[in-house]
């Protein structure tokens, strides 16, 4: 079962944006960010433990069995994390959201396509989701389940069930779990920093000379 987090660490992270994130990971020697080709579908910041699914190419009519159960069962605020190796076909749909809000999942991250994207807009709007795109196809018959809550590889780097993941509107970044804490803090140094800055460079009319403190942008 994937960790939970406290409150406060959820919400701490909701106010910090996923660059000072994905920087703030990167201190650890690690990657944190998903390609960019994973992108916001569906507005919302999203912050939550990841619960992850694996699925692979099948021609057989199965529903994504681990996917379903993935939503039913995970615990209300879990991140729903599907890879599918970047698949042309929408692993993700107006059921599943459906599903995922009737059990307080707080969102989904897809290395596939998502579809039903206007009846997710109207009726599961609070239901943030990051996905390769939009794509009318459905998963079953194309793609089967086959495993939940191992380690997948979803847009370039390797989630672990319980990473903390943070998307926005400029895409995904994991946290692996044993840095959590010391993300946070270092992530939050990053936006004082950038805060500083940004008042110097309006207080000098310099670019140059408001990150000339930091040597950085
Ligand atoms: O069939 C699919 O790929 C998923 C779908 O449409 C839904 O959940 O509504
Ligand atoms: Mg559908």
């Amino acid at each position: 079962m994937p960790p939970t987090y406290p409150q406060e660490v959820i919400d701490a992270f909701r106010g910090i944006t996923t660059a000072s994130v994905a920087d703030a990971v990167e201190q650890f020697g690690v990657r944190g960010y998903l390609t960019g080709g994973i992108r916001q579908i569906i507005p919302g910041k999203l912050v939550g433990p990841a619960v992850t699914v694996h699925e692979v190419p099948s021609d057989e009519a199965q529903p994504p069995t681990l996917a379903l159960q993935a939503i039913d069962e995970s615990e209300p605020g879990s991140v729903i994390c599907i890879a599918a190796g970047g698949a042309d076909v929408a692993v993700w749909g107006g059921l599943m959201a459906a599903g995922a809000v009737a059990n307080g999942i707080a969102g989904a991250v897809l290395d596939a396509g998502v579809r039903d994207v206007e009846e997710i807009l109207r009726d599961y709007s609070g239901l943030a989701i990051y996905a390769r795109g939009s794509v009318p196809a459905t998963t079953v018959g194309r793609y089967r389940t086959v495993s939940l809550n191992e380690p997948v590889e979803i847009g370039g780097v390797t989630v672990h069930p319980g990473d903390l993941i943070v998307a926005d509107g400029d895409g995904v970044v994991r946290v692996p779990a044993e840095h959590v804490d010391a993300v946070l803090a270092a992530a939050g140094e990053i936006e004082d920093r950038e805060r500083e800055q940004a008042r110097l460079i309006m207080e000098s009319g310099s670019l140059r000379a408001g990150i000339a403190k930091y040597n950085r942008v």
